[in-house]
């Protein structure tokens, strides 16, 4: 851009900030007290020393701006009545030539004389700082700010942050982290995988004794340079099959390299499909990184719902980044360099693949993919830089590609295996994690796929089953379920928002400990629900905690002693109920997944449960279909519905109270809405009367509406005299029918029950516990 250019600009980018300065100001009258300053002479302002502003890599939607340049320490001098502008400076510049007169002359002597305002800046500065915008042919001008560098609020933004010490990241996952620190252990069996001192060392503090099989299977095809599909069960310890080598290639680049304190280009990036899952990622990391090392990695976490400056700051210093799609596909494009520094990692890692797919994830993990590729965003006028920057990691080699789930598409599956069919190309869905392949670069044609379950995708010590019962008695049917497991750390899956914003508040009234997970949530809410549900028995004995949640909580969360998954709405797919089911027998442990069908479901269930099973129709070139008709048949749980009946009366008033809750929320919200619509459009508003029009409308959901309306006209006595009623009700006890003990408000004496069984007690009582709690399918 000549310099004649941005003379000629800057008289409107001038007009621009003194209007913002009077609205922020309020006027010439409002003006902030001057303190003294060292006497500054008139200059041209083509002569100041002008710096460059850097400015985010992409560019897309600024319309032709393609430059900003900012000045500090300048006065600028208005004259209103002629419009005329002249700059004062303290120091002139190099070049600044001082105006006899102390008027500028050029272009901005067409703006007229000065009459001596002095512009002081934008409020909360007292020394005027300017910043002009230059722009393309278009023309447009706009102005931006800038304080001066010492008036600017010391952050840290400019110091490396502290290295992350584990367990600092987010409390919610601290409990995690300490019963990952397990005891010391002897690591010879993880010899063979050549990895060095300090990671076994690492292993050892963290108790893991021997590989898993994905371990031990992935870990020596990426630790030589391979690009790696990995699949394996949930809870098989995927994570650790990618983060090792990651670790391995830090510590070998840390004894080589020119890596310094400073900032740099990270060395892997890890999507993660949802927030909870790329906290724990990093957690896992964390782990693994800081036991036995000295200076291991940093690691910076880049989700939604927290700040982006902070993360901004952080992902400067970062060796391993982790983030969900959105989040970090906001911090590239907003960022200066990031993507240059992110087309330098050697790593990328797609966690739980077949997910970042769905849920809209899509374009923006096509944008990072793109984004990423070298040959993308290079600046010409910035080559010297950019050949700087590559060679800043030694012995930089192609980046690895490593894609990790517990689920691949099944057609995808046999290609992979290399079984696919041959002949003319497949059309190729534009959602499908075929696309996705395609559009990564791996660095070997064929990436290695490594399969260590080709026959099961669900953990070994998982027992599944399911109940039958109507649609409305599903509540009844959960909570008899969650009392049959007083003691359990329990997870319930529902299909939308709304219904954890129901069931939550119905367990508790209920009296259990239940805690809600939604996207809709605020971050910190989340992992709030997170720390509550995963503390709860950590405390010593066994006490129980529920996480009622969305399919935000199906994927990759690895909370200890999950021992009952169940799936109150039915999983909308097979993948979905794979990796719901994989919360709970986790690491080689025990657990159980119990879906809630109403009876026009079961069929449908059982069809996706047999599909589920029937995987190993692949790997055997049998079709999938053959293979569930003949496959697996889930079992019904025969609960005794006697029993479950009598905990009806207190789940129906358990329910009116949660709804009321709810109705009046919402009514509370609605009205001040439409009040303040009525304000701005200057109209009454009479709830009432809307009430009444409201009303007489018919159609889908009026039942809902009208029992809402009900809900809503109970007055806090009603409410406090339902909450009476339950508390009466939730003392009295609950006869199993054959038995002396009973289910009480504090829940089931289940070692008693199951003790009277032992015994030769009354077989009624033990039948209904015995077949529930081992699922009737041992
Ligand atoms: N070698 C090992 N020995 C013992 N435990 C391990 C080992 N590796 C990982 N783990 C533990 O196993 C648990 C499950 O690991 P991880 O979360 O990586 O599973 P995953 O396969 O990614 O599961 P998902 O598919 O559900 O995401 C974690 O608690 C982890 O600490």
């Amino acid at each position: 851009m000549a310099a004649q250019d941005k003379k000629r600009m800057l008289p409107a980018s001038i007009a621009a900030m003194r209007s913002r300065k009077k609205q922020k100001l309020g006027g010439a009258g409002d003006r902030p007290v001057v303190p003294p300053q060292p006497a500054k002479t008139s200059v041209r302002s083509d002569t100041l020393a002008w710096k460059d502003v850097s400015l985010p890599d992409r560019l897309e939607n600024y319309e032709g701006f393609f430059g900003l340049e900012e000045i500090d320490d300048v006065d600028v001098m208005k004259d209103d009545s002629t419009g005329k502008v002249s700059f004062l400076s303290s120091k002139p510049a190099h070049a600044a030539q001082v105006q006899p007169g102390g008027v500028n002359s050029g272009d901005e002597a067409q703006h007229g004389d000065d009459d001596g305002e002095e512009w002081s800046g934008f409020g909360d500065a007292t020394q005027g700082a300017a910043a002009a915008a230059v722009l393309a042919p278009s023309r447009k001008v706009s102005a931006a700010l800038k304080k001066p560098a010492k008036q600017r609020k010391q952050t840290k933004a400019d110091e490396p942050p502290k290295k992350k010490k584990e367990g600092n990241s987010t409390a919610a996952f601290k409990t995690l982290t300490e019963e990952l620190t397990a005891k010391e252990a002897d690591v010879s069996a993880w010899r063979g995988l050549n990895l060095s001192p300090d990671t076994l060392s690492s292993l050892s503090e963290l108790g893991f004794a021997k590989p898993t099989p994905i371990q031990r299977a992935a870990i020596p095809d990426i630790l030589a340079g391979h690009d790696v599909i990995g699949k394996a069960s949930t809870g098989s310890g995927k994570t650790l099959a990618f983060g090792i080598p990651i670790l391995e290639r830090f510590l070998e680049l840390r004894s080589t390299s020119h890596r310094s304190n400073g900032a740099k280009a990270p060395l892997a990036l890890i999507l993660s499909p949802t927030r909870e899952l790329a906290h724990q990622l990093d957690k896992h990391l964390t782990a693994l990184c800081s036991h036995g090392l000295e200076d291991g990695p940093s690691i910076a976490t880049l989700t939604g719902g927290l700040s982006m400056q902070k993360q901004e700051r952080l992902l400067k210093y970062a060796d391993i980044v982790i983030g969900t799609p959105g989040r970090l596909w906001e911090v590239m494009s907003a960022g200066q360099g990031t993507i240059k520094a992110l087309q330098q990692i050697q790593f990328l890692v797609v966690d739980e693949a077949d997910r970042l797919l769905s849920e809209g994830h899509f374009k923006e993990v096509e944008e990072i993919l793109n984004a990423l590729e070298r040959d993308v965003d290079i600046d010409d006028d910035n080559e010297a830089a950019e050949e700087e920057q590559l060679a800043f990691s030694p012995g930089e080699r192609a980046r690895q590609t490593l894609i990790f789930s517990a689920t691949f598409d099944r057609g995808l599956q046999r290609k992979l295996a290399g079984k696919g069919k041959s002949g003319g190309e497949p059309k190729i869905n534009q959602d499908s994690m075929e696309y996705l392949l395609a559009k990564i670069k791996f660095r070997e044609e064929q990436p290695k796929f490594v399969d260590v379950n080709p026959i099961n995708q669900l953990a070994t010590g998982l027992k599944e089953g399911l109940i039958e019962c109507s649609g409305p008695e599903k509540d009844l049917y959960l909570y008899a379920l969650l009392l049959l497991h007083r003691n359990t750390r329990a997870l319930v899956f529902t299909n939308s928002i709304d219904a954890v914003r129901r069931i939550t508040p119905l367990l508790q009234n209920l009296g259990l400990p239940a805690v809600a997970l939604h996207s809709g949530m605020m971050q910190k809410a989340r992992l709030r629900s997170i720390e509550r549900f995963t503390q709860a028995s950590n405390s010593g004995k066994p006490s129980s905690s529920i996480l009622v949640a969305t399919d935000v909580a199906a994927r990759g969360l690895d909370i200890p002693n999950v021992k009952l998954g169940i799936h109150y709405h039915l999983p909308r797919a097979a993948d979905t109920y794979v990796h719901r089911s994989g919360r709970t027998a986790r690491a080689g442990q025990q657990g159980s997944s119990i879906l809630i069908c109403g009876p026009e479901e079961v069929a449908g269930v059982r069809r996706l449960v047999a599909k589920v099973h029937a995987q190993s129709a692949v790997a055997h070139e049998e079709s999938v279909s053959e293979a569930a008709k003949q496959g697996y048949y889930i079992r019904t749980l025969d609960i005794d519905r006697r029993i479950v009946s009598r905990l009806k009366p207190r789940t129906v008033l358990a329910k009116k109270l949660a709804d009321t809750v709810i109705a009046k929320e919402k009514a509370h919200k609605a009205d001040e809405f439409f009040r303040s619509a009525a304000e701005e459009l200057g109209v009454d508003y009479d709830s009432e009367e809307f009430e009444k029009t409201d009303n007489g409308r018919r159609g889908r959901g009026s039942k809902r509406k009208a029992n809402e309306r009900e809900a809503r006209e109970f007055t806090k006595a009603d409410v406090g005299a339902m909450r009476a009623e339950l508390r009466a009700l939730l003392a009295q006890r609950v006869n199993v029918g054959v038995s002396e003990k009973y289910l009480t408000s504090g829940g089931l004496d289940v070692e008693e029950l199951l003790r009277q069984k032992e015994e030769g007690g009354d077989k009624g009582s033990g039948e209904f516990l015995g077949r529930v709690e081992g699922l009737g399918i041992e």
